[in-house]
This record gives structure tokens, sequence and C-alpha cells, in this order.
């Protein structure tokens, strides 16, 4: 037996070329305030964290978390990585109730949740490489010949634009396509009619052969959403995501049984608690945790069998292999989100500067490999001129 030695933190800072988002290019919560200056400041996610879970023998499984990365960084320094030193990391269900229980006071969702995310994908890393299996064998081997993704960009633009990058996409065989809406409830009734343009016009070039997800980001209100809804139908989305905060749970249970367009969301949902709250009162028609949110591996696992139990559809939020590898070992998850390598600007993409081995989609599907041990990433030496790292 390998005990864990130690838990290596660091922060990634992207200091390299940004691509500035187009203005209104995609609704957010904090569209509801009185915003001086860039509503979108909030947005950009420039930061990553790794977290580094070495046993004594030298083997090192690699985490990460996308969310506050400085301030989770603090509390795995802090609070969680003496709790998980001198475990045996196959006691990963006792590991994580460690975790989770001594910081239960203020870690169940969050901040907590989120370090407990990035230390639990280390170690399923980790397991993967001691026993030289890729983690989806560890969880339930392939279910799947290959993964189908769908395209995870289309950020609202001109309506010529948005045309245009979709036309681009759907040329590399793309079978399914997401986009953000730009407009919301402050925008009014003329922002409406932008929304409706752009999602006709996106019809228009895709066709109804292929699923359109629509994207509000929390950046809608009950209100708002009650009222687009019957406007989408007719342009069949495969589903409305995140149309309220994420507080806002009665919202979403409103929403969903409208029965209009199936409402998806998860992934501002922490543990497998909460995501079954979201589950049990039919909240979402699809769930969408992110793994490096909600808990990691382990909870992302349970979840997956409530799910599946209750027949709801998980397709986690993001790319990124900690979520490709729970697609690929769950039946009851059809499809994967993919973010398609761009130049950095609203930093979604920002683990492909990272990390190298992430799957890459050809012809709108990506593949696991049956013999790489873990989840197939290393830390990247490529673009780390354009980071200042932080230990
Ligand atoms: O990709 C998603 O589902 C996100 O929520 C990311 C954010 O960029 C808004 O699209
Ligand atoms: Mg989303």
């Amino acid at each position: 037996m390998s005990v864990i030695k130690s838990v290596r933190t660091r922060v990634w800072t992207w200091k390299g070329p940004t691509v500035p988002p187009q203005g209104n290019f995609c609704t957010n919560a904090s569209d509801a305030l009185w915003m001086k200056g860039d509503a979108m400041a909030s947005f950009r996610f420039h930061q990553w964290l790794t977290c580094e879970v070495e046993t004594e023998d030298g083997t090192v499984g690699i985490g990460n978390a996308a969310l506050a990365p400085g301030v989770v960084k603090q509390a795995i320094d802090e609070w969680y990585a003496p709790l998980v030193i001198g475990e045996d990391p196959f006691d990963y269900a006792y590991i994580w109730e460690k975790m989770y229980r001594r910081t239960h006071a203020w870690g169940r969702k969050g901040i907590g949740m989120t370090a407990i995310s990035a230390i639990d994908i280390a170690i399923w890393d980790l397991m993967g490489k001691l026993v030289g299996k890729p983690v989806f064998k560890l969880l339930g081997g392939r279910t799947k010949e290959k993964i189908p993704v769908y395209y995870s960009k289309l950020y609202a633009d001109s309506v010529e634009a948005m045309q245009r990058e979709a036309e681009e996409a759907a040329s590399h065989g793309y079978q399914a396509f997401k986009s953000r809406f730009g407009f919301g409830p402050k925008d009014g009734m003329a922002g409406m009619r932008e929304n409706l343009k752009r999602v006709e016009a996106l019809r228009e070039v895709l066709g109804y052969d292929v699923d359109l997800m629509l994207e509000c980001y929390m950046g809608w209100n009950l209100d708002y959403a009650k009222r687009m809804l019957p406007k989408l139908a007719k342009y069949e989305p495969r589903w409305l995501e995140e149309p309220v905060i994420a507080d806002d749970v009665q919202g979403y249970i409103e929403l969903n049984a409208m029965n209009i367009v199936p409402i998806s969301g998860g992934e501002h949902e922490f543990s497998f608690i909460g995501c079954n709250d979201l589950i049990q009162r039919k909240a979402v028609s699809v769930l969408q945790y992110d793994t490096n949110r909600v808990g990691g591996i382990t909870a992302a696992q349970k979840i997956n069998a409530i799910a599946e139990a209750a027949q709801i559809p998980v397709i986690p939020h993001a790319g990124q292999m900690h979520n490709y590898h729970l697609t690929m070992a769950n039946a009851n998850c059809p499809i994967s989100e993919y973010f398609p390598v761009f130049d950095v600007e609203v930093g979604n993409e920002l683990f492909y500067y990272i990390f190298d081995g992430d799957a890459e989609a050809v012809d709108g599907y990506l593949q696991l490999d049956d013999d790489t041990p873990g989840l197939g990433i290393t830390i990247s030496a490529t673009h780390l001129k354009h980071f200042e790292i932080t230990e």
C-alpha cells in the first residue's frame, strides 16, 4: 500500500493574449444588478487550480478546479490536505466523507466542495495510475464506442457572425450545438426579439436534424423565462440551460413543469445531496453537474446512480477528462459538452493551455484510450510562459 504523502496546489493565472468578448456575448447572474462598467467582469475564468496528490512511491494524481482558484487553494492547503495526507488513496470513499464531514459547517457547497472535488479527481487519477487502468475502467468501463459531443460556444454576436461560426462548426462534423443568449430581462421586448432572431438564424443554417441547446447562464429570471419558453418552442431546443439563478430551485421546478422545453442545470449545485434535491423535485430534465465542483468523481458517480434511477440523463457541464471518463462509464450519460480549442477569451478553454492529453473532438465525437492509466492528462510545458504560477 502506498499512502498519500503530499498535496501540491498551484494557481495558474493567464497573462497571455486574450480575445475580448463581444458585447452582450452571454447573459449572466450579474445582469440583474445595476452595474457600472463591464457587467461581464465576473464572468472571466483566467485562472485555474491544479492539485497534485502524490503517494510515497512517487506516483502523482492530477486534479483541478476552476472556481475561485486562489480561495480553493487556501482551503486545500489549510484544511483539506492535512486530512488526506497519510491515507490510502484506495480508501477514497472514507477520504471523501472525512473531507465532507470535517468541514461540514462551511464546506458542503461552494469553495469547500470545489476543494474536495479537486482532491478527489486527483485521487481517481492516482488510483488509475497505480493499477494501470484508465479511470473509466474503474467506474464501469466502456459504455460507448466513442462519445458524441456538442459544440459549445456560439456566444451571442451579430446574426451573421453566429451563422458563420455555426456553419464552420457544422463543417467539422458536429451534430449538436450550444449557443448563448445575449439578452435578458433588462433588455425588454427588444432583447427578446434579438434572442429569438439569433435562435431562428441558427436553425436556418443548421436545420432541425441536429440538437441545439440554449444557455442563459443564470441571466434570466422566472418571469422572463416563462414568457420566453412558448416563443422558443417552435425552434425545438434540446434544452434551456440555467434560466434562473441556482438558488431559485422553485423557479426551475415551475419552468420544467411547463413541459415546453426541457430545462437543464446543476453546474452550480454541489454534492450528491444537492443534486438529489434537483432530481427528486423534478427541477431539471437534464442534470449537468461539473465534476470539479460537485464533489469529484466519487460524488459524481453516486449522482449518476440516483439520476439513472430517476431516468434523468446526466450531461456534465464543461469538457475536460474528469467529465469524459464519467460519461464513458455511464450509459445514462449520452453526450459530452465540448469546448472547442480557441484563443483564450472567457477562459472556459484555459485547461487546454495547462494540460496535455485532453481528448480532441473529431467529426463530432471524442475517444478515450482503453490503456492509458488514470485520466490521461499531464501538466503541459507548452504555454508556461503565458502563466503566472502561484505555489
Ligand atoms: O458551458 C457552460 O455550460 C457554461 O455555463 C460556461 C459559461 O461560459 C457560460 O456558457
Ligand atoms: Mg452552463
